[in-house]
């Protein structure tokens, strides 16, 4: 046979239950995994390495904890647990080629990983890749379903995703935003409400807004980890644990906590863990939570660095790429755009999970594979996105001082604090005629004789706007 660009390909003969199946020479998939490949050519997507590694976890968890009870050879198991090892270490990622839009159990996937491990751990024994002598369902998969192994690898590979990738990378945002809210402590600025002017506020202060907003974020994502811990493994095919150890899912539980660092536990309810994916559907809204978080700082800071002559202007943005293929010297926010788009996809991803996760059907939800990938895709495009967004973007903004206190004194807002030294109807009177005369409403209270010069600096001084209080009071 030939591949696209006319080059001959060997095959081998594999076998399964249906028959037999031509697979690449090379490739360590059987031919369930091959009639996967032919069944579902359909977005070209697969499992990547978070899942692949979870798939990984879980195979070699439960070959130890067979192994422990007595229900596998000790030198199956090693090779079994020494192939698992080298997919948990992302050697054969390329041998994971089955769509994520497969069978809603994500079999194809479990059957995947059965046949990968199985021939590879074959070979490592000293046997042909092929002949079956440790077997993908009878060795690799024993007592277990993909009924209880797919949601295992799930919660494995979502807490991963969460542990290892995003919560670090909030972490690096929260701390740029940190830095920047103490370096623009001092700035001064025209606040805004309705997008018109406001009330002065400080640069630092609606940074630390930001930072704020990212902790509480962090905290979102971190509480959803405890149902995510749950795992479904020992339920088998509908949650009664049929064929395999009692002993099982407790053991293999911790044997996965070892291998992850991070604490797993026997699911509380089998039926719930395999019918239901409301922890995946809890968890997704925390990162769509967090995507809102990061697009509203995002539209806030491009809005804030507009211009540079004809807009906000407040702070300067850095200069990433040349923004224009037409317009010379233009600097656009492009990385705070990148964000935008993220927030916009993990809120398609959200709509996914979560009609996917309502859809279980008596004892089994059959959207498991697309639960995973489109979680597992938010929780990659979140932490890529806020890696970048603290590097190239928060990390490298400037305050334009100057031009933030010429503007803020220019401000109708100021008059608020008129308020109690004179009263609404006066204050009001005095700012609409600084705006009709283009005055400043100091010049105007001034002008009125309603405050001397003295009580003018005392009460508008824009800085000591920005703290709770009143001004000019005895
Ligand atoms: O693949 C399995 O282990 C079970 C399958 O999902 C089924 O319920 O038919």
């Amino acid at each position: 046979m030939s591949d696209d660009t006319g080059e001959r390909q060997e095959f081998r003969t594999e076998s399964d239950s249906l028959g037999e199946m031509q697979v690449p020479a090379d490739a360590y998939w059987g031919a369930q995994t091959q009639r996967a490949v032919e069944n579902f050519p359909i977005s070209g997507a697969t499992f990547g390495r978070r899942f692949v590694r979870a798939l990984g976890v879980v195979k070699k968890a439960a070959a130890q904890a067979n192994r422990d009870l007595g229900h596998l050879e000790a030198d199956t198991a090693v090779a079994i647990v020494e192939a698992a090892d080298e997919v948990i270490a992302g050697e054969h990622d390329d041998q994971f080629p089955v769509d994520v839009f497969q069978t809603g159990s994500g079999t194809s996937s479990n059957m995947n990983a059965n046949e990968v491990i199985a021939n590879r751990a074959a070979e490592i024994s000293g046997a042909e890749i092929g002949d079956r002598v440790i077997h993908p369902n009878d060795h690799v998969n024993f007592g277990q379903s993909s009924n209880d192994v797919i949601p295992t690898a799930m919660h494995v590979a979502a807490l991963e995703a969460v542990e290892k990738d995003l919560l670090p990378a909030l972490e690096e945002l929260h701390a740029a935003l940190e830095e920047k809210e103490a370096e623009f402590d001092g700035v001064v600025k025209t606040g805004r409400t309705h997008l018109q002017d406001a009330t002065p506020v400080r640069l630092g202060q609606e940074f630390g807004g930001y930072r704020a907003q990212v902790r509480k974020g962090i905290k979102r994502v971190g509480d959803t980890r405890y149902h995510l811990r749950e795992l479904a493994l020992g339920g088998t095919a509908v949650g009664t644990g049929l064929n395999t150890d009692p002993e099982f899912p407790e053991l293999a539980a911790e044997y996965i906590s070892e291998e992850t660092n991070t604490q797993f536990r026997e699911a509380d309810n089998h039926f719930e863990a395999q019918a239901a994916h409301d922890a995946m559907s809890e968890a997704h809204g925390a990162l769509r939570t967090v995507a809102g978080s990061l697009n509203k700082i995002a539209n806030d800071l491009r809005l804030l660095a507009s211009g540079p002559r004809n807009g906000i202007g407040e702070i300067e943005q850095p200069e990433n790429q040349p923004g224009s293929s037409i317009m010379p010297g233009k600097i656009n926010p492009v990385v705070a755009e990148a964000v935008n788009q993220v927030h916009k996809q993990v809120v398609g991803n959200d709509a996914a999970v979560s009609a996917g996760a309502a859809e279980g059907q008596i004892d089994l939800n059959l959207y498991k594979p697309v639960l995973a990938h489109n979680f597992l895709q938010s929780a990659e495009l979140l932490a890529n996105a806020s890696s970048v967004f603290s590097e190239r973007f928060v990390a490298k903004l400037e305050a334009n001082e100057e031009f933030a206190a010429e503007r803020v004194e220019q401000s109708m807002a100021l008059a608020t604090a008129l308020n109690p030294a004179i009263g609404y109807d006066k204050a009001s009177e005095v700012a609409k005629t600084a705006l009709k005369e283009d005055k400043t409403v100091r010049e105007v209270v001034l002008e009125k004789g309603y405050l001397t010069e003295a009580e003018a600096d005392e009460v508008l001084d824009p800085e000591a706007m920005t703290h709770r209080g009143i001004l000019g009071e005895e």
